[in-house]
C-alpha cells in the first residue's frame, strides 16, 4: 500500500464528517468557538457623532473662537443642546457630539476663564478628535463570517454589534481509547514490563482548549474482543481516537478490531514521519483515527490530524495547523521518502531541532516549541535557510 500524502489525508479525513449541529450559546460561553452563520449588525457604532477626548465641541468650519461656553454632553448623560454660532459645548470621552459641532477642542489646549474659551494653538482641523456615527461598523452590515474562530477581539465586536447570543457548533463528544497489554493508568506503579499510558492524557491536554468533551474509555489490552468492545462502546461519540496497535505487528489488532465493530476504513499509512500508521473511517456517525502509540507519534499525529478534525467539526473556516517561515539556527541532514516533522524549538538566531527525534523520546518532545517541516526527499539544509515551521505554542 503506497503512503498517503499528508495534506491529501487531512482532505480525506475532513470530507468524512460534516459540522456539527447549530446551538445559540451566551456569549461568554461562545469564546475559542467558531460562528457557524453570519451575523449582520444590530445597531450603529458609533451610535451618533461622538468624542474621542475629554475637551469642548465646537464649530471649527465656521468659527475660529474665542467661544462661550453652553451647556455640557457626557457619555450616558442627556442629550446635549444643539450648539449656536460662536458657542463651545463641554465635552467628555465618548459623549455625543451636540447639533451642529465639527470638532473637539482638547481641553490641554484650551484656556477657559468662566464661559469663555480660546484655543492655545492652531485653528483646530475640521473633525479633529471626532468619531463619526457609523464609522465603525453600520446597522445592517455584515458583522462577521460563518466560520470565523471567536477570539477576544470578535467577542467585543459581537457585543458592540448588539448580540447577546451567538450561533456555534454543539461541544464535540471525543472518546479516547488507549490500546496496550503493557499500559497502566497515570500515576499506578508501573512492573517490570509495564508502562505508565501517557497518550490519552496528552490529548485530552491538547483537546482542553477546544468546546469539547473528552471521554475517555481507559486502557483496552491487545486483543480482537476487548478493542471490538471499545469501539462498540465508543460508537455514540463525534470522534474515536485510538492510540497504538496501529502497525502491522501481530499484536496490532486496531485495523481489524474496527472493521469488526462496523467501521468502515478510509486511509492508513501517511506519508509522515512520525506517523505513518495513522489511519481514519468512519463507524456509524462517528470519525475514527487511528494514532500510533509511540508518545511523540501520537503528539504530532493529533496535532495535524485530530486537532483539525475537531476545529472542522466545530465549524472553523480554516481548521488546519497554520504554518510560519522561519531560518535554521543549525544545519539539518537530507530527509528520506516521508515528510519529516522535526520537534524543534525557537532561538534568537533561528530555529533547531531537538535532541532526539525518536518517535519515543518524550524528554525531547517537552523541549520543543514547533516542528519544522521538512518535505520528503529535501536535500541538507545549512543554517541560516529558510524553513517552514509549525508552532506548537
Ligand atoms: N515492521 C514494522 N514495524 C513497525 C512499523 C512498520 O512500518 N513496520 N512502523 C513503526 C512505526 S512508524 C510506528 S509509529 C510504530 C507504531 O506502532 P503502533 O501504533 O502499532 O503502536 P504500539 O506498537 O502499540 O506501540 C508503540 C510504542 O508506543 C508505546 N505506547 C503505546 N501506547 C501508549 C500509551 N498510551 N502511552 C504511552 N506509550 C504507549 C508502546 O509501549 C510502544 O513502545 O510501529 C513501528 N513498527
Ligand atoms: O512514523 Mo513512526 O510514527 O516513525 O514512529
Amino acid at each position: 500500500m503506497s503512503l498517503l500524502p499528508v495534506a491529501e489525508a487531512q482532505g480525506r479525513l475532513m470530507a468524512l464528517a460534516a459540522r456539527l449541529p447549530t446551538e445559540r450559546v451566551a456569549i461568554p460561553d461562545c469564546a475559542g468557538r467558531w460562528l457557524t452563520e453570519d451575523i449582520a449588525a444590530l445597531r450603529d457604532q458609533p451610535w451618533a457623532d461622538l468624542s474621542a477626548m475629554d475637551g469642548y465641541a465646537i464649530r471649527a468650519g465656521e468659527w475660529p473662537g474665542p467661544w462661550r461656553v453652553a451647556g455640557e454632553s457626557a457619555a450616558g448623560g442627556p442629550l446635549p443642546a444643539p450648539l449656536g454660532s460662536g458657542e463651545a459645548c463641554r465635552i467628555f470621552t465618548g459623549a455625543p457630539l451636540p447639533q451642529g459641532a465639527d470638532s473637539v477642542l482638547i481641553q490641554e489646549d484650551a484656556a477657559r476663564d468662566d464661559a469663555m474659551l480660546r484655543g492655545l494653538g492652531d485653528a483646530l482641523a475640521l473633525g479633529r478628535n471626532v468619531r463619526a456615527a457609523a464609522s465603525d461598523f453600520a446597522r445592517g452590515g455584515l458583522l462577521l463570517k460563518a466560520g470565523a474562530a471567536l477570539g477576544p477581539a470578535q467577542i467585543a465586536l459581537a457585543v458592540l454589534g448588539g448580540h447577546g447570543v451567538l450561533p456555534v457548533a454543539r461541544r464535540a463528544r471525543i472518546a479516547l481509547i488507549s490500546t496496550g497489554n503493557e499500559l497502566v493508568p497515570p500515576g499506578a506503579p508501573a512492573q517490570e514490563g509495564q508502562l505508565p499510558s501517557s497518550n490519552a492524557p496528552m490529548l485530552a491536554a491538547l483537546l482542553g482548549g477546544l468546546p469539547c468533551d473528552v471521554i475517555d474509555l481507559g486502557i483496552v489490552p491487545d486483543d480482537l474482543d476487548s478493542v471490538t468492545q471499545a469501539f462498540v462502546r465508543a460508537a455514540d461519540a463525534d470522534i474515536i481516537v485510538s492510540t497504538g496497535g496501529a502497525s502491522v505487528g501481530d499484536h496490532d489488532v486496531v485495523r481489524p478490531a474496527f472493521a469488526c465493530a462496523g467501521g468502515s476504513l478510509d486511509f492508513w499509512k501517511i506519508r509522515m514521519r512520525p506517523g505513518k500508521p495513522l489511519m481514519a473511517g468512519t463507524l456509524g456517525s462517528a470519525v475514527f483515527l487511528g494514532l500510533p502509540g509511540n508518545p511523540v507519534s501520537a503528539f504530532v499525529t493529533a496535532t495535524l490530524f485530530l486537532l483539525p478534525l475537531v476545529r472542522h467539526l466545530l465549524g472553523a473556516a480554516s481548521p488546519l495547523p497554520r504554518t510560519a517561515p522561519a531560518t535554521l539556527a543549525a544545519a539539518l541532514p537530507a530527509t528520506g521518502e516521508r515528510d519529516d516533522y522535526l520537534r524543534a524549538f525557537r532561538t534568537e538566531t533561528g530555529v533547531a531541532s531537538v535532541t532526539s527525534q525518536d518517535s519515543a523520546a518524550t524528554a525531547a518532545l517537552a523541549m520543543a516549541d514547533c516542528l519544522i517541516l521538512r518535505p520528503a526527499r529535501s536535500p541538507a539544509a545549512a543554517a541560516g535557510d529558510p524553513v517552514t515551521v509549525l508552532p506548537l505554542t
